[in-house]
């Protein structure tokens, strides 16, 4: 019956959503848009990938998977019981297309394109289904026995209609006897079926359903630690939204194959068996009829089906599309706002809902057509069944209860047989999910995030040396970014990088941060190779990392300072706050520390910004501090606060500066000029000053650039 009423839900969400959709316009200018906005979108147009901060990129990814989180619509069941082959006939129809309902519902799950790729399709690991179907054995037991006493007794309903369906025509026949006293008896006994059949089906769904959640929620936590664990390098090499895709999606999609092949799987099965030895118990001869046509019914609707599906998923795709030029839009509001390109991203969106308008109206008139052809088939069945049954009647070969049991149960049969051929694709679809979903929980990340040695406190002096080191990123291993690169830190000085743009500056930082490993070559804290450290020490307590673009959490600020030291008291959070300049503007706010601060910090200045990174990384007390262009994007007053902090956080501590804006470099006391992935000039300022040779030429350079 759960399944009926979601079948009965999904079919009637596009006939609604068809509705609503506007009037599709089909004009050239949005075409040309349209393909101009192909084009735009397409890889080779695409902005690179620049190394980030895996933290950054998971956040990006998890409040994806917030706004993805799928909200299915229901409705109950807008058809009454009219007489009872009625809704019996259009159930079955129903369930027929009910895996194409299934996907129109999904329509609305703003599920986002999935990549295509060349790699080989994932294997379904059962061992891994096992780890997480374990916890809920007894559930998942007592589930099972429930669906599996709920499918027995259905196959006895129908034989006790015609019990009382007799007792009616003998009562209509003889008009003799109490009518109320012969029906009670039987009649009660249909009842006290009804009730314990309505309540083995509730617990089933229940403890089902139960099973089904737990087991997504251990299944989403644990991918989602898994995702955390992997290296820079994978986030590189995945998109964003296909790892939500699986977080969401592809999760949803096998809880539900998963709690289909329980319950409709199980009470399918046994029905169709046990219905069958009803109907050859009530007659042989009407049992060969449906056996003929029953299947060649089914199989024509499930090829049907299997149309209907592709056609709805084509449709869902293109609802995710529209989507995905929405949440672009809106993800960037700023920019589309700056360029004044509302109306355009309107109409880029407006063609693509369109288009899904189109589609979905095919599909919906596919759906109407199917739904009109299998009730008149499968009234015609009930129609032929009450035709050969009544010969048999009259022949005394049949009496009225049987043909009314005869044709209940055949209606049980067809409504099996349907739900098996629904299950088939969805357990198809339910496992490729799962699949893809285990591929990323077994995956090892090659840099581990514990194990390793730690330096105690009193001796860590904070010394590092980049020896001999060379590099490619692993998405483009044809390019060399560092070649035989060595740079020694010394414990307490401040080591400035600059160079041309791309020279991979921002590469050395991230190797020190390991986020890679180099090719060749080590990295060393204080002569021992990093590759022997705790990376979680390494990172979460021996270095702090300042990027130019610090991104925040939409959390409080108290929250996003405390991100760098989690057990840290409101007095350390504050004193990192007034070393990082902070605390006079925030203590500014009515909320103090207690201002949220918006998506991605939306609702700071750039140099407010700038001091809560600051202060989230001195918060850690970190032996080495790593600027990575810091103050770049800062205009002149911001940077002139924000690197005051930066003095200030500087004292004491091993720094490596990656600056485009010389002046504010002149005091490090190395200055290394990085050309080639590799150091062409080393010293102070004013000793590469007078050498007149890279360095010079870059201060000219950007003297004549501040001039103009
Ligand atoms: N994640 C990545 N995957 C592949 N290549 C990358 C990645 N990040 C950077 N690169 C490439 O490595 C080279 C060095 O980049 P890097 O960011 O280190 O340069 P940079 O000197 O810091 O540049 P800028 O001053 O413009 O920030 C560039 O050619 C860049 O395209």
């Amino acid at each position: 019956m759960f399944q009926i009423l979601c079948c009965r839900a999904s079919i009637a969400a596009p006939v609604r959503s068809l509705s609503l959709h506007p009037r599709c316009n089909k004009g050239a200018d949005l075409w040309k848009i349209s393909r101009w906005y192909t084009s735009l979108r397409s890889p080779a147009c695409s902005s690179s990938q620049q190394p980030g901060n895996t933290v950054t990129r998971i956040w990006g990814l998890t409040q994806r998977a917030i706004r993805q989180s799928s909200t299915r619509t229901s409705k109950p069941p807008g058809v009454a019981l009219r007489f009872i082959l009625g809704p019996a006939v259009l159930t079955v129809s129903a369930r027929l297309f009910c895996h194409v309902a299934h996907c129109e519902a999904d329509v609305n799950n703003n599920t986002p394109l999935e990549v295509t790729t060349k790699t080989p399709a994932p294997e379904f690991k059962w061992h891994i289904f096992w780890e997480f179907v374990k916890p809920q054995l007894f559930p998942l037991m007592g589930a099972v026995v429930l669906a599996f006493a709920a499918a027995i007794l259905n196959i006895q309903i129908p034989l006790m209609l015609g019990n009382l369906v007799n007792v009616v025509a003998r009562y209509l026949r003889e008009q003799t006897g109490n009518y109320v006293q012969e029906m009670r008896g039987p009649a009660l006994k249909l009842l006290g079926l009804y009730g314990i059949q309505g309540l083995l089906t509730s617990g089933y769904i229940t403890l089902l359903s139960r099973v089904g959640e737990r087991v997504a929620a251990d299944m989403r936590k644990t991918l989602f630690a898994s995702l955390l664990r992997q290296d820079v390098a994978f986030f590189d090499a995945n998109k964003t939204g296909l790892l939500v895709n699986r977080l969401t999606s592809d999760i949803q999609e096998f809880k539900s194959s998963f709690k289909l092949v329980i319950s409709q799987g199980l009470r399918s099965i046994t029905q169709t068996v046990g219905c069958f030895v009803s109907l050859y118990i009530i007659s042989p001869k009407l049992t060969g009829l449906t056996v003929v046509v029953l299947p060649c019914l089914v199989g024509a609707g499930a090829i049907f089906g299997s149309f209907l599906r592709k056609l709805s998923r084509l449709a869902q795709e293109q609802v995710a599309k529209a989507t995905g030029v929405a949440d672009e839009a809106l993800g960037n509001v700023r920019t589309v706002k700056a360029f004044a390109m509302e109306e355009r991203e309107l109409q880029l969106y407006a063609y693509e809902v369109d288009k899904s308008c189109e589609m979905n109206e095919d599909l919906g008139s596919g759906i109407a057509v199917f739904q009109g052809i299998s009730n008149i088939a499968l009234n015609c069945i009930v129609l032929g069944t009450i035709f050969a049954g009544g010969t048999l009647i009259s022949s005394n070969e049949m009496s009225p209860g049987d043909l009314m049991s005869f044709l209940v149960a055949s209606q049980t049969v067809q409504r099996s047989l349907a739900g098996i051929s629904i299950l088939f694709g969805q357990m198809v679809r339910g496992l490729s999910s799962g699949a893809r979903v285990f591929e990323y929980l077994s995956l090892v990340p090659t840099i581990p995030l514990s194990g390793g040695g730690r330096i105690p406190y009193p001796s860590l002096t904070g010394r590092v040396d980049f020896i001999n080191i060379s590099f490619s990123y692993p998405t483009r291993p044809g390019q060399q970014v560092l070649s035989k690169f060595s740079l020694t830190l010394p414990p307490g000085k401040t080591v400035a990088i600059v160079g041309e743009s791309g020279g991979g500056k921002s590469t050395v930082a991230s190797l020190l941060e390991r986020f890679y490993d180099p090719t060749s070559g080590v990295v060393m804290v204080d002569g021992l190779d990093i590759r022997t450290l705790d990376l979680t020490w390494l990172r979460g307590q021996v270095i702090g990392f300042i990027n130019q673009e610090p991104v925040l959490f939409g959390s409080s600020i108290m929250d996003n300072i405390r991100f760098g030291k989690p057990e840290a008291t409101d007095a350390e959070v504050i004193n990192a706050a007034k070393q990082a300049n902070a605390h006079g503007f925030i203590t500014g706010f009515p909320d103090g520390y207690s201002t949220v601060v918006g998506e991605r910090g939306a609702t700071l200045s750039g140099g407010q910004k700038q001091r809560i990174a600051i202060a989230r990384a001195l918060i850690k007390n970190p032996c080495i501090l790593v600027l990575d262009e810091a103050t770049s994007a800062l205009d002149a007053e911001s940077e002139r606060v924000v690197q005051e902090a930066l003095d200030r956080a500087t004292t004491g501590r091993t720094v490596l500066i990656i600056a485009h804006r010389l002046s504010t470099i002149k005091g490090a006391d190395l200055i290394c000029v990085m050309s080639n992935g590799r150091i062409v000039e080393a010293g102070s300022h004013l000793e590469l000053l007078a050498k007149g040779g890279l360095y010079s030429d870059l201060i000219r350079r950007q003297r004549a650039e501040g001039k103009k």
